[in-house]
């Protein structure tokens, strides 16, 4: 008896050092190693917990920039993983109608964002994508964002951050920073200030609902379908709590969808015009002839918050990190702004200007080359969305020879192109503004090596609006202020779709000392 039961433990031992040898001599062929039912998830695990973008970026480049990723046969992790170049060109322009964001994603966040522009392929997504450029590029759109950013940072921004001056507190600028663009981005979708800036730095329910919404939302690609959906069907869990957040976000869109077809009704007896995006859709029609309806114009809404909500500040957050470590980077912007402030005319609009608080004109922060130069290398290697995804509707092959299966999931991971020396050359890892610039203009890249506004006909609709917005702020905090990260903080990013400072950033801020400042414009003019 005993006998048998050694025999049987040595039978199992074998087969388990047999499967476990097997497995790890897989990494050879597969890039890491392949175990029964699991697949690579152990990897995937242990990624997880080191660092996911570093540990994708290790693996791409081992990899040669593209990666066959095999999770476990009842999840949703199964996945071609590229950082290649030819490969983005190929998939996010040449052959744009074979990746859409395809079905699998839809499903997944339907609940929060409907048939709304980041969700949406094909003809949805064209004629809100057509309507809402015509909207981005207008002068009326220019002037409503300038104007509106000019009330948020002075009105605003400045006097929390005084306060903190006043308080000799440190302060989460990531916070700050968040809520000035969530504020922000409602004004231009809805027309409407939800208020997160504001003294006190309140809770704002709306704000509260829509990022309990968003992170639930994102819980679901981690989470087999199938048990999502039961969990959803018994209204348990966290869906009970995803229901509760979506219920909240819909009602808020609802009422200020019927607030604003009353006040559209007195407007035209008071030819007064809005131009947020709400109101640009509510006057247009469907192809029908008919007026478009609430849930599709909640839907808009819902989609341009979520795609503008926290990207620039994130971004924001990223670069005043990186500013610290390079005062040499920061000494150079204000000499950019300083150089600009010295060609302001002396007419009586900048005569006014000079007497009361100091804000930026709009031809003047377009003028701001290496700030701009700045902002993009931050986002180069922290960019604001790390991972992006697509799904392969037909068989097809990428420009490297990689197969790709109709269903297969395409992650381009866009965090490890900013790291591959291939792509940027030795000096990848460190923060260079200089890189952007030729003879001292700002130079843009190709959007299929420098990809954080995404790239083809899906190219980030709020790119210019963003690089505004980020440089405005950015310009108005780095005239008046030093910005200093609290000892001891931590800065790592957090796995989310959006690459958030995990534990904020801690700032301590002091005010630049007015006198030098000016003695360095007389010097300069
Ligand atoms: C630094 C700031 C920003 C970055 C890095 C950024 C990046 C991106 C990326 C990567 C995408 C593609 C997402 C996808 O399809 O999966 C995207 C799409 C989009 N972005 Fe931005 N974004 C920024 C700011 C903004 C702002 C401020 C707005 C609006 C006010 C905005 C509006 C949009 C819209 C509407 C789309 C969807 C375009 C489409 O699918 O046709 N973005 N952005």
């Amino acid at each position: 008896m005993l006998m048998s039961e050694i025999q049987s433990f040595e039978v199992v031992l074998a087969v388990i050092i047999f499967v476990a040898i097997h497995s790890l001599r897989q990494k050879k062929h597969h890039g890491l190693p392949l175990w029964p039912l699991v697949g690579m998830l152990p990897s995937l695990f242990i990624g997880v917990q080191t660092g996911i973008y570093e540990w994708v970026t290790s693996l791409l480049h081992r990899q040669n920039g593209t990666f066959l990723f095999k999770g476990p046969s009842f999840s949703n992790l199964n996945c071609v993983l590229t950082s290649d170049p030819r490969n983005l060109e190929y998939l996010l322009k040449t052959k744009f109608s074979n990746f859409p964001k395809g079905e699998y994603f839809r499903n997944t966040v339907r609940d929060l964002l409907g048939d709304g522009i980041f969700s949406a392929d094909d003809e949805t997504w064209r004629r809100q994508r057509k309507t809402a450029s015509v909207e981005f590029h207008s002068s009326e759109f220019r002037n409503m964002t300038a104007e509106s950013l000019i009330e948020l940072v002075h009105c605003r921004l400045l006097p929390v951050l005084e306060d903190s001056i006043e308080q000799s507190t440190s302060i989460d600028l990531q916070d700050v920073l968040l809520r000035l663009t969530f504020d922000n981005v409602c004004m231009i979708a809805f027309g409407v200030d939800p208020g997160c800036l504001s003294p006190g730095l309140p809770k704002i329910p709306f704000a509260q609902a829509f990022e309990e919404a968003t992170e639930v939302t994102v819980l679901r690609f981690f989470i087999p379908t199938f048990i999502w959906k039961a969990m959803r069907y018994l209204n348990v869990g966290i869906e009970r709590k995803l229901k509760y957040s979506i219920t909240q976000v819909h009602e808020f869109a609802n009422q200020v969808i019927t607030t604003r077809k009353k006040e559209l009704s007195l407007e035209l007896h008071d030819k007064k015009l809005k131009s947020d995006l709400l109101t640009i859709f509510m006057r247009l029609k469907d192809e029908e002839g008919k007026p478009f309806s609430d849930t599709f114009l909640r839907d808009i809404c819902v989609n341009f918050i979520l795609a503008g909500r926290d990207t620039s500040s994130v971004a924001l957050s990223w670069f005043f990190w990186l500013l610290e470590k390079h005062p040499e980077v920061e000494k150079q912007i204000l000499e950019e702004i300083q150089n600009i402030l010295c060609q302001r005319d002396t007419d009586m609009e900048d005569l006014a200007d000079i007497k009361g608080p100091l804000v930026f004109k709009p031809h003047e922060v377009k003028k701001m080359d290496y700030l701009q130069a700045a902002l993009s290398e931050a986002l180069r290697l922290y960019p604001s969305v790390p991972l992006d995804h697509k799904e392969v509707l037909e068989d097809d092959v990428f420009p490297d020879g990689t197969i790709l299966k109709k269903g297969t999931k395409v992650i381009y991971a866009i965090y490890a192109m900013g790291r591959t020396d291939t792509i940027w050359g030795k000096d990848c890892r460190e923060y260079k503004p200089e890189r952007w610039l030729r003879d001292r203009r700002f130079m843009s890249e190709s959007a299929y090596k420098f990809t954080a506004f995404n790239g083809g006909p899906r190219l980030c609709l709020g790119k210019d609006f963003a690089y505004y917005q980020m440089k405005f702020v950015a310009a108005s905090i780095i005239y008046r202020y030093r910005v200093k990260v609290d000892k001891n903080h931590v800065v790592v990013p957090k796995l989310a779709l959006t690459m958030y400072m995990k534990n904020g950033l801690k700032v301590t801020l002091k005010r630049k000392d007015e006198s030098e400042l000016h003695n360095h414009i007389s010097l300069l003019s």
